[in-house]
């Protein structure tokens, strides 16, 4: 059978990304490897990790206001059509949105779908799942700073838990179904840090485990 193929979208660091890279081939992530890392900023230390894995990952750096500068006249969602393009062109079983700071529209989601074509003419030959990890509990914190918004929350009694999700990617921001979902013990009076690296922690375990379950999805691997 072929290898199932993964496309990550990063922004960052790149930790999560590191830890799908380690998982590749293992039982945790079988036949699989990654297709391309895609990043909106070219500082992203993610690119070196693709850069450097074994054997090195093909990587791409499509940032949104110097594609704006470059192109006049050209729109966010232009740029969000230009994303689904690279992406689709590598006929991903999954996408990956790890650390991707960055809304996506509806041109995306429809090219990723099936429902538009990503160049004009052509259309992805069956619909790709999209998938984000989210650093807090389904409907709680959606959008960006969701770490420090949710300590600070229950560090104020607001909330009692809090936690990380992979989640399928739709048009409202991190309202997609729960893939995953994982409580994360915050500590009344700890430093925030240390509820980070907590949470970091659950991070990497699922969004390995999540990327594996919908591969299992889309391209089980016959027995
Ligand atoms: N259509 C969707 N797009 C994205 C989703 C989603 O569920 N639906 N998830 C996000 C990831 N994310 C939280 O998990 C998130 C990332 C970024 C932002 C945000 O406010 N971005 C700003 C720019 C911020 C920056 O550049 O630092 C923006 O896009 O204007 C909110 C939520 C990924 N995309
Ligand atoms: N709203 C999306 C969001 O906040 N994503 C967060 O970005 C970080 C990426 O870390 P990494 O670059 O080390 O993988 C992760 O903590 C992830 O939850």
């Amino acid at each position: 059978m072929a290898s199932r193929r993964i496309v990550v979208l990063i922004s960052g660091s790149g930790s999560n990304l590191q830890a799908l890279i380690d998982a590749l081939n293992t039982p945790a992530l079988p036949r699989a490897h990654i297709a391309l890392v895609l990043s909106n900023r070219k500082a992203a230390y993610g690119l070196t990790r693709a850069q450097n894995a074994r054997p090195p990952i093909e990587t791409a750096v499509l940032a949104l206001q110097p594609y704006l500068k470059t192109n006049p006249g050209k729109s966010r969602r232009d740029y969000d059509l230009q994303v689904a393009k690279l992406v689709a062109k590598h006929n991903p079983d999954v996408v990956v949105l790890a650390g991707w700071m960055h809304i996506m529209s509806e041109g995306f989601l429809d090219v990723l779908s099936g429902d538009a074509p990503y160049d004009g003419e052509h259309k992805v030959q069956k619909p790709i799942p999209v998938i984000n990890l989210h650093p807090a509990l389904p409907g709680a914190f959606d959008g960006a700073h969701a770490i420090e918004r949710a300590y600070e929350a229950f560090q104020k009694g607001e909330i009692k838990h809090s936690g990380a999700m992979v989640h399928r990617v739709v048009r409202e921001v991190d309202r997609g179904q729960p893939v995953i979902v994982q409580e994360v013990e915050i500590n009344l009076g700890e430093p925030i840090e240390a509820y980070e690296e907590r949470l970091h922690k659950t991070e990497w375990d699922i969004i390995v485990k999540a990327t594996a379950k919908i591969l299992d999805e889309v391209a089980p691997i016959s027995s």
